[in-house]
């Protein structure tokens, strides 16, 4: 049964700013907008029908992690409901004592036990107040971490396909909304419980003084129904439609406050745009919520009026029973005190409901996630990849991209042999970087094969295949951590050890900085917190090549790692990078346009358009006269010629 039809809020209207910096308006990809249907369909009634599998689904979680909290929180709140009829019970009590005939001091002698008894049950009601306070204390908190842990723990092992997924991902990231939800969940359904067993003890008692007064309950609680349902619809409404304004005029403010976008809002003046359209999107959403002030003062207006009219008419059926019915003063008293009890009960579990049902949504959305998670997941266990160093052989592999419309790489075969520098070089968009992705076991090939050392990279075990790998690419993942945490989560499986951690720096050449900082080592390097320093880009890829040196692994993979350093240190750079395979078994695979950097490579690929088109060494490259090698070789030198056949020195003179 539809209580009420589906609440319209208009579309926020497109403001000039938004006109001027948007084209119109900004919608996130994650749009909210896909709970909109399932909350505005929803009943009263549905969501009563829903109540017991969400508590279902609420309990199971809460048994798994502490059962004898939950059966705490529960035995709490039954014997809170059956001390909230006692209290009306002995309330009732007292007043047929106090109503009856005979002197006064008999009178309240006779209430005196009823009196006790309700004033225990009273305090006992409070003092299962302070238990179940304290059980949820205990409880919640677990919860909410066993769904965190859960969500965060699959996230980290879905396979990088599934994340490049449009449709999976925004599936997987939708499910973070819902990780606190069960707590939440269970922290209404407590309250719904408790509002439906006092509720039921009040209905009980009103039946059993008369039954008529049951019908009254249900006259004076309906449009409170009612009022509660459709000011809460309203709002999800409103909120729906509006929620991509209000991240917008969020999103649009937000620089304001970076200090480093502060150049170009104080020079360019584009604090002043940001601050101006934020006005103009703020004025439109405070006459949106005026609307709904004034739509949901009607509303309750209309509630409380109905409502009202029904208590009139109970107060009057309430007088008749009293003059024609026969009915003693004291039930009447009972009578008055239970239907205000159970108004308040009512609006109690109708509120609550509807956050349960909002809550359920995005619980139902992590559990989708965390399923969907799992069956991405990167597969547990497989064939061990043994040996000393590896081999990569990549046979025939096509690889195409997600949601994209063609091949990124096509029929590639590449060996990236133990201990030897391979170069990959190409053009922007040749297909560098996947392939390297292929090589560390990131992606599957949607054809053809990639073995290490002869195992299929689909049988192997791919623990083992990540554990052979150090990857340093051009933007370095900077860690809201202390810089030697930055170094040592190259290989955070192992413990930290200091002297490692100097000596992957001395190596990449940033331990000097480091130690000069006003906290060193555990200065936190992202500005913003306290100890917390700036890095220049060039210092991060020097600790990225640290973080990569102290992982030490067989296959070192670098894309474009001298894109920030200056011309002495990438020299270094590619140096220290040679040397790696100094050892006969560490292999560095190289992703650079820094074509004086491949010559000293073992073997090079050149890629274009996703496949390769030319491989060897350097001087056999050079000599295909009219290679793609050669070309781009010979078109990047010719930048250093300065006339008369003149170069700028690439190189520093020994
Ligand atoms: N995550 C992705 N989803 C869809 N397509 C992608 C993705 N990453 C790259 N591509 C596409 O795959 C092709 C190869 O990209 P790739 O990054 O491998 O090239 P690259 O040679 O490394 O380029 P660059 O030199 O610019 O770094 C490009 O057409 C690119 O647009």
């Amino acid at each position: 049964m539809r209580v009420l039809r589906r609440p319209a809020t208009a579309p926020p209207p497109v403001s000039e700013a938004e006109k001027l910096l948007f084209s119109g308006t900004l919608r996130h990809d994650q749009a909210w907008a896909q709970y909109e249907d399932p909350l505005l369909r929803m009943s009263f009634w549905a969501m009563a029908r829903q109540f017991p599998a969400m508590l279902a689904m609420v309990a199971r979680v809460a048994r798994r992690e502490d059962p004898r909290a939950l059966a705490a929180l529960l035995g709490a709140q039954l014997a809170s409901g059956v001390m909230t009829a006692f209290v009306l019970v002995a309330t009732n009590e007292v007043l047929v004592a106090l109503f009856a005939g005979g002197p006064t001091p008999r009178k309240l002698l006779d209430a005196l036990p009823a009196l006790l008894l309700g004033g225990a049950a009273s305090a006992g009601t409070v003092l299962l107040g302070c238990l179940i306070v304290g059980v949820e204390g205990r409880l919640y908190p677990k919860i909410e971490l066993a769904c965190t842990t859960a969500y965060y723990g699959m996230m980290a092992r879905v396979e990088m396909s599934a994340m490049e997924d449009k449709d999976i991902h925004r599936k997987l990231s939708l499910g973070r909304y819902g990780t606190d939800s069960v707590q939440r969940m269970l922290s209404h359904s407590v309250w719904v419980v408790s509002g439906l067993m006092s509720l039921v003890a009040a209905a009980v008692v009103l039946a059993t003084l008369h039954p008529l007064l049951l019908g009254a309950l249900v006259l004076i609680a309906a449009p409170r129904w009612w009022g509660a349902v459709v000011v809460m619809r309203r709002a999800y409404a409103s909120r729906h439609v509006w929620v991509d304004h209000r991240r917008a005029v969020d999103v649009l403010v937000y620089p304001v406050t970076r200090a480093d976008a502060t150049p170009e809002l104080r020079v360019h003046g584009a604090g002043r745009v940001l601050v101006d359209a934020q006005r103009g999107m703020g004025a439109s959403a405070a006459r949106e919520k005026a609307r709904l002030a004034n739509a949901q003062a009607g509303t309750e207006l209309a509630a409380a009026a109905l409502s009202g009219t029904a208590r009139v008419l109970a107060y009057a059926a309430l007088w008749w029973l009293l003059v024609a019915g026969g009915m003693p003063l004291a039930a009447a008293g009972t009578a008055v005190l239970a239907i205000r009890n159970a108004t308040g009960y009512l609006n109690t579990v109708v509120t609550q409901l509807n956050s349960m049902c909002e809550e359920s949504l995005y619980l139902k959305d992590m559990n989708h996630a965390i399923e969907l998670g799992r069956r991405h997941a990167i597969p547990e266990g497989g064939t061990p990849v043994t040996g000393k160093g590896v081999e990569v052989v990549l046979q025939d592999v096509t690889f195409r991209y997600p949601n994209a419309d063609r091949d990124a790489l096509r029929e590639v075969s590449v060996t990236v042999p133990r201990g030897k520098v391979v170069a990959l070089v190409g053009e922007n968009g040749s297909g560098k970087t996947t392939l390297a992705a292929l090589v560390a076991g990131l992606y599957l090939p949607t054809a053809g094969k990639v073995a290490y050392n002869g195992v299929d990279i689909r049988e192997a075990d791919r623990e083992d295949v990540f554990d052979r790998v150090a990857l340093l690419s051009q933007s370095v993942q900077a860690w809201p951590m202390t810089v030697k945490a930055n170094i040592h989560i190259g290989d955070g499986g192992r413990p930290m050890v200091q002297r490692d951690i100097e000596a992957a720096a001395d190596r990449a050449d940033i331990r000097a900085v480091v130690e000069e900082l006003p906290h060193g080592w555990d200065s936190i390097a992202l500005k913003g917190f306290e100890r917390g320093v700036k890095l220049s880009g060039g210092q991060w890829q020097r600790v990225g090549v640290a973080r990569a040196v102290y992982r030490r692994r067989d296959l070192v993979i670098v894309d474009e790692p001298t894109a920030a350093l200056d011309p002495r240190a990438e020299i270094e750079m590619f140096e220290s990078l040679r040397s790696l395979t100094a050892d006969g078994v560490t292999t560095v695979l190289l992703i650079t346009h820094r074509l004086a950097a491949t010559a000293s490579a073992d073997v090079i690929y050149v890629l274009d358009r996703g496949r390769v088109v030319e491989q060897g060494a350097h001087h056999e490259l050079m000599a295909v006269a009219d290679g793609h090698y050669r070309e781009l070789y010979e078109l990047q030198a010719s930048q250093y010629d300065v006339g008369d056949g003149e170069k700028i020195p690439t190189q520093r003179k020994p």
